[in-house]
């Protein structure tokens, strides 16, 4: 096994919501740290934690995910694994060299071009002139921007910074490499390279990731802790469940209409048990999803609208479109009602919550007639955690 290069230690940090307020303690706990009355662990009036026992080790060759909501907390534990803020209480042990690309441009002198930056933060990592000057062209190269490497990084777009910050912080050969959001304001060509080369460094380095970007997360952690208002709500080695249960936060329910021409509207739909028939917002993987749509008809149709239902993942990718054949469904022309089910045999989606938006068109599938979102939302059920969109039934042949 490894060795433990990040030992964190129930680590706890508070934050008071009014600067006056805070200014205030601020004086106070200067007293009592001095007479050694300090309480760290309470709340005072209008302070919160930001961070609240967090605990965990981190081994070389493995890549944490921080995930949460905004104010979750997230930055401010990176912050305090680099060293730019203290806890209030706990303990962080780091060993070896730290990398770090936490907030867009810190760490850079902005009057200084990124040449000198670059020499800049090389030694506050520890290494001496010739070892940069042996590693600078690989930065510069690393990050593309030998045209401007001598201009201000006061003068750098987002982009251009967090290229030079990722390619110090990843080719300087760190043991713990600590990464922010910032990396998202890359372009895609960068992301992808950055992702090459944090497969590349891994297997040496033990790494600490925040993001809010799902597929990123699956793709390089190899542990997850899902913050909620400071504290670890979830932590372990199932990446997916951790990203399961952070996608549960945000599950929208309330449909909207996006355009209604006036000639049709939904009046109610439901997810059916294939069998029973029962109205159910569960479905087992490997069963059929049935749909029943009652439409009421505002004025008089020559023939059967086309409907055409596509089916949304929790990062509401689109991941299928149900094209209902108006000519082989069940349809009941009845008066001013039309009702009808829709259903498609045996899903093979991944397990996780799905949405379903609805558009109606014309018989010709022209003019749209009606567009509704998130009409209906069910989670699909099966034992394996799966962060691709389907989990696939496939025979195995053996030809030995
Ligand atoms: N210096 C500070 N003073 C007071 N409150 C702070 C300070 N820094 C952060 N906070 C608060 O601490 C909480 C956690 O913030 P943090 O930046 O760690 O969240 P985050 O999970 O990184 O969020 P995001 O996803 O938006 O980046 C927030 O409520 C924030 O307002």
């Amino acid at each position: 096994m490894n060795e433990v290069l990040i030992t964190v230690e129930n680590l706890s940090k508070k934050f008071c919501k009014d600067l006056k307020t805070s200014l205030w303690y601020g004086v106070k706990d200067l007293a009592s740290g001095l007479s050694g009355n300090r309480n760290d662990r309470e709340l005072r009036p209008k302070e919160f934690w930001a961070v609240k026992d967090i605990s965990f080790e981190l081994r070389r060759g493995e890549c944490l995910g921080l995930i949460g909501h905004n104010g979750a907390g997230k930055s401010t534990l990176l912050k305090i694994l680099n060293g730019l803020i203290n806890p209030d209480a706990g303990k962080v042990t780091i060993k070896g060299r730290v990398g770090a690309l936490i907030e867009l441009g810190a760490g850079f002198n902005p009057i200084l071009s990124g040449r000198e930056n670059i020499y800049n933060n090389g030694a506050i990592l520890g290494f001496t002139r010739k070892e940069i000057n042996e590693k600078i062209e690989e930065i510069i190269d690393f990050a593309e921007i030998r045209e401007f490497i001598d201009m201000p990084v006061q003068n750098y777009s987002s982009g251009m910074k967090v290229r030079l910050g990722f390619a110090v912080a990843a080719q300087m050969q760190p043991d713990v490499l600590i990464i922010d959001e910032v990396l998202a304001v890359g372009d895609l060509g960068f992301v992808l390279k950055c992702f090459k080369q944090i497969d590349t460094i891994l297997p040496k380095t033990a790494i600490v990731f925040v993001s809010h970007n799902m597929p990123m997360v699956s793709r390089i952690c190899t542990s997850i802790i899902l913050m909620e208002n400071g504290i670890a709500k979830f932590q372990g080695g199932n990446v997916a469940k951790g990203i399961d249960l952070y996608y549960t936060r945000f599950i929208n329910n309330e449909s909207n209409v996006v355009f209604d021409d006036g000639s049709i509207s939904l009046e109610e739909v439901q997810l059916l048990d294939s069998v029973t028939n029962a109205t159910i917002d569960k479905l087992d993987w490997g069963a059929d999803l049935k749909l029943y749509f009652k439409f009421k008809l505002k004025k008089h149709f020559e023939c059967v609208p086309h409907f055409s239902i596509s089916i949304f993942d929790k990062e509401q990718r689109p991941v299928a479109l149900l094209e209902a054949n108006t000519n082989k469904c069940d349809l009941n022309l009845n008066g001013e009602r039309l009702e009808f089910h829709v259903t498609h045999h045996k899903v093979q989606l991944s397990k996780g919550i799905y949405n379903v938006n609805i558009s109606v068109n014309n018989k010709l599938g022209t003019d749209p007639l009606l567009r509704m979102n998130s009409i209906l939302s069910f989670q699909l059920i099966h034992k394996e955690e799966t962060w691709p969109p389907f989990l696939l039934e496939a025979s195995f042949d053996n030809l030995n």
